[in-house]
């Protein structure tokens, strides 16, 4: 079986500006798959691109082995998009909304509303299937585009932030949601900016940073990368120029080594297998320890550190103006209703 999606050195320009750069990414059928990025890191058009809202400047893309563009229909059946933004036909009731939906990926419409119903329990908003997208709260209308991606019962699931802007207890809802659907064999790429979501959720990140990817590996793997400080308190206060020697004496596994007041700080790569030889060696030197403490650094600092913006040189007026061809395309297509 061919991965759920390929992209091989993709790139999307807009002008002078390069929104993917070269960006090389393979998610196996069956992950659940984050895509984390700052804003305006390419995400969105990461997905759009694969979806067939904006055309590719280079490279390939697939979706199970089925080229973005030159399969479009087969790759595009293969998709349940929930996009970001709210792009919902607001002059039928929702439940006619979803049947229209599955009838363009050629659903029979007794099937169609069949699917409709089923969704629309699976996501909590039955009770509303008469009414209009535009009655519906915000909350709902998130269900809704989650409805909506999944009428068509898709091998792959696309989420471009779901939860942003949603309550604690719609967020947890969708979690589990996703996390069945997942159990169920969907494949599953998000985009989040909630470093917790994607810890929770996903198999695997990918960090993308200005189009280009930083960094793929597991939630686990990435904390693995940053450091941890082990905080101990001393029966007696540590002169600064006493830290600085500790620093040095401590080389060998400490990255830095801090002091205020009975407090001293030291960074390590690995605290628990520091802890043994750390005290020791303060024994050693004739310090007195009252209290210890080790602490992680996050898989959000890890993430601040791993994206921290360079300056960007492009000029955004040539950018606007080449837009024109996306535009249409999109207009194009959410007129068939695909997005
Ligand atoms: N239609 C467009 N025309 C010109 N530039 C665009 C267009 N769409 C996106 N861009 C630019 O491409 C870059 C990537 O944008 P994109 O929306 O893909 O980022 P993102 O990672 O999804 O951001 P966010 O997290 O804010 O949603 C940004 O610099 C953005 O301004």
């Amino acid at each position: 079986m061919p991965p759920a999606i390929e992209t091989v050195d993709l790139v999307k320009e807009y002008g002078d500006l390069r929104a993917l750069q070269e960006l090389t990414l393979t998610v196996e059928e069956g992950e659940f798959f984050g895509l984390l990025g700052p804003n305006g890191a390419g995400k969105t058009t990461f997905i759009n691109t694969l979806v067939g809202l904006v055309r590719k400047s280079g490279g390939e893309a697939r979706v199970f082995g089925y080229d973005v563009e030159s399969d479009y229909r087969e790759a595009r059946d293969a998709i349940g998009l929930a996009p970001q933004e709210f792009n919902v036909d607001r002059f039928f009731p929702i439940r006619e909304v979803l049947m229209h939906k599955a009838g363009y990926h050629g659903v029979p419409e007794d099937e169609a509303a069949e699917r409709a119903d089923e969704v629309l329990k699976r996501v909590g908003i039955y009770d509303k299937r008469n009414e209009r997208f535009d009655w519906l709260s915000g909350g709902m209308k998130r269900r809704l585009l989650l409805a909506r991606a999944l009428v068509t019962d898709p091998d792959l699931l696309i989420l471009d932030e779901p939860t942003a802007g949603v309550d604690v207890q719609l967020r947890h809802d969708l979690w589990e949601l996703v996390t069945e659907l997942n159990e169920e064999g969907t494949t599953i790429l998000l985009t989040t900016h909630y470093i917790e979501e994607a810890e929770r959720l996903c198999d695997r990140v990918a960090i993308v940073n200005e189009g280009r990817k930083v960094t793929v590996a597991t939630p686990d793997e990435l904390k693995q990368r940053g450091t941890d400080t082990i905080s101990l308190r001393l029966e007696s206060p540590v002169t600064s120029s006493l830290a600085a020697d500790l620093e040095s004496d401590l080389g060998a596994y400490a990255h830095a080594v801090t002091a205020a007041g009975n407090t001293l700080e030291v960074r390590v790569d690995d605290g628990g297998s520091t802890v043994p030889q750390l005290l020791s060696d303060l024994e050693t030197r004739g310090h007195e320890i009252v209290d210890l403490e080790i602490s992680r650094t996050s898989l959000e600092e890890i993430f601040v550190d791993l994206t921290r913006s360079e300056d960007r040189t492009v000029t955004r007026s040539s950018a606007a103006s080449a837009d024109g061809d996306d535009a249409d395309r999109r207009q194009e297509r959410e007129q068939e209703g695909v997005a």
